[in-house]
């Protein structure tokens, strides 16, 4: 066990009648009474309808921006510690300092000045302080405000189906399953995992002066504090939802944790199922509105219905690399094939030639079509006048008029993806056994891939 950063465990029951203590000294907070909580092996927690129904615009959650965790309210809980800290839209007026004068933020906290928090983005904020309030803060013996929040954060196990963890956490069992990961989905998860080294150098100099201020005895390894940010970082990830901080020009900035509203499971047909809505008109002493779900068009009347939310239109790979899932049947899939392509394309002039144009790369099949790009790709491949091609590009040539070389080509094309899929598949299943969830992800993703080329293969004439 490391020193200093586990606490007592408590049941999953009194985690949830704290959480919903805490959140009830708002007033403003609300849970539909037709919903209840439940763990299910498969999507972890998730609201469920327990009798009645709910109706579209009807309110599932509500939850105020007092009980969000977002760069606004950390900002403001930082300011109580250091009156240094001011932002507009944040109204410090009512601050009441902590009672507890020994406490040791009132220190710690100085090193996070106006300058040094409006330079760190959104991510690089949370996951310091969380990583502080969190994991820090317990060796002074203090307690967090937000500890509720934190007890019914997903543990470090939950979260290791998400193949950026295979590559940063050294004990990952899954270093060989990431060899076996698409192209583009290994891509993805490098991107996030350098990502992640990269905000831990911004915010590493604080975490070692906090840790030197720890007591000895208690004093944690920087290693242990560092896969400690990545587990909270991975938690952000999977938890964050959309909101404007007028503080943030990006829109990666752009986001907010809220309790309660951070149990909803996600599936492709959500357009129909629940949907945030945020409302600004009260935005509290902490600059952004109360959270909201809202019922969709679907209404909910099954009792054990499970109540949905809108992720966005997100395919299993990204569904895999962002949040550690991916659904049976998705009907936001879809293939990259930019690398099997630009083999198919070998000659350099073909490859100028494209460039140039702007169609070098990018090519995607899903199941309502093959990417207009793609097709002006082995159009130039299959013929060897140019200006035709240009011509489909400005659409004054269709694609028949390259037939039926350019039909063949795809089709070919087309088999031998579907070869190399089924045979991935068959390699997962036999090298790596099965019962284990990143296998059946990464299994999905290739299913979904097959069942699309063979949705083309048969449609072709
Ligand atoms: C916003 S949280 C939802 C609550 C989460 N189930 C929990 O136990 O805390 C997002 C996480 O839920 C899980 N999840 C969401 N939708 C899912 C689904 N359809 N199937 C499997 N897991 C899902 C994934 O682990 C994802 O990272």
């Amino acid at each position: 066990m490391q020193k200093g950063l586990t606490g007592p465990k408590l049941s999953w029951d009194d985690r949830q009648k704290n959480l919903i203590e805490w959140l009830s000294t708002c007033e403003e907070f609300r849970v539909n009474k037709s919903v209840f909580l439940r763990d299910d092996s498969k999507s972890g927690r998730g609201l469920y309808l327990k009798s009645g129904k709910i109706r579209k615009d009807e309110i599932v959650v509500s939850i105020p921006s007092e009980r969000q965790l977002n760069f606004n309210t950390v900002s403001y809980h930082i300011s109580k510690f250091n009156p240094a800290v001011s932002f507009d839209g944040i109204d410090s007026q009512d601050l009441k300092p902590p009672v507890d004068k020994d406490d040791p933020r009132f220190t710690l906290y100085n090193v996070l000045d106006n300058e040094v928090l409006g330079n760190l983005s959104s991510f690089q904020l949370l996951s310091l302080y969380i990583l502080f309030e969190w994991k820090m803060l317990p060796c002074w013996n203090t307690v967090s405000f937000w500890k509720p929040f934190f007890d019914v954060f997903p543990t470090f196990d939950e979260l290791n189906s998400i193949p950026a963890l295979w590559i940063l956490d050294p004990r990952s069992k899954n270093q060989e399953l990431f060899d076996l990961l698409p192209s583009s989905s290994k891509a993805h998860a490098k991107r996030i995992a350098s990502q992640v080294e990269d905000d831990w150098l911004v915010i590493k100099s604080f975490v070692e002066i906090w840790r030197t201020a720890i007591a000895e005895e208690h004093r944690p390894a920087m290693e242990a504090l560092y896969q400690c940010f990545s587990h909270i970082y991975f938690i952000i990830n999977s938890r964050c939802l959309y909101i404007n901080v007028p503080l943030k020009d990006n829109v990666e900035d752009k986001f907010t944790m809220v309790p309660f509203v951070d149990f909803l499971n996600h599936d492709s047909d959500s357009d129909v199922y629940c949907t945030p809505y945020v409302n600004s008109l009260r935005r509290g002493k902490y600059g952004l509105g109360t959270f909201s779900i809202v019922g969709g068009s679907h209404e909910y009347n099954q009792v054990g219905e499970e109540v949905l939310l809108n992720y966005g239109p997100h395919s299993n790979d990204f569904l895999l690399n962002e949040y550690g899932f991916t659904l049976a049947e998705n009907k936001w899939n879809y293939i990259d094939v930019s690398p099997q392509v630009e083999c198919v394309i070998s000659d350099p002039c073909v490859q100028k030639f494209l460039a140039e144009k702007g169609f070098w790369g990018e090519y995607t099949i899903s199941k309502s079509d093959v990417s207009f790009r793609l097709i002006v790709a082995f159009a130039a491949k299959v013929c060897p006048d140019l200006r035709k091609v240009e011509k489909l590009m400005f659409g004054y040539l269709t694609e028949a008029s390259f037939n039926p070389q350019l039909q063949s080509l795809l089709e070919e094309f087309l088999s031998s993806l579907l070869k190399t899929t089924q045979s991935r598949i068959r390699s997962i299943g036999r090298n790596i056994g099965s019962g284990d969830i990143s296998v059946y992800n990464v299994m999905n993703i290739y299913e979904g891939y097959s069942k699309i080329l063979q949705h083309h293969l048969t449609d072709s004439p």
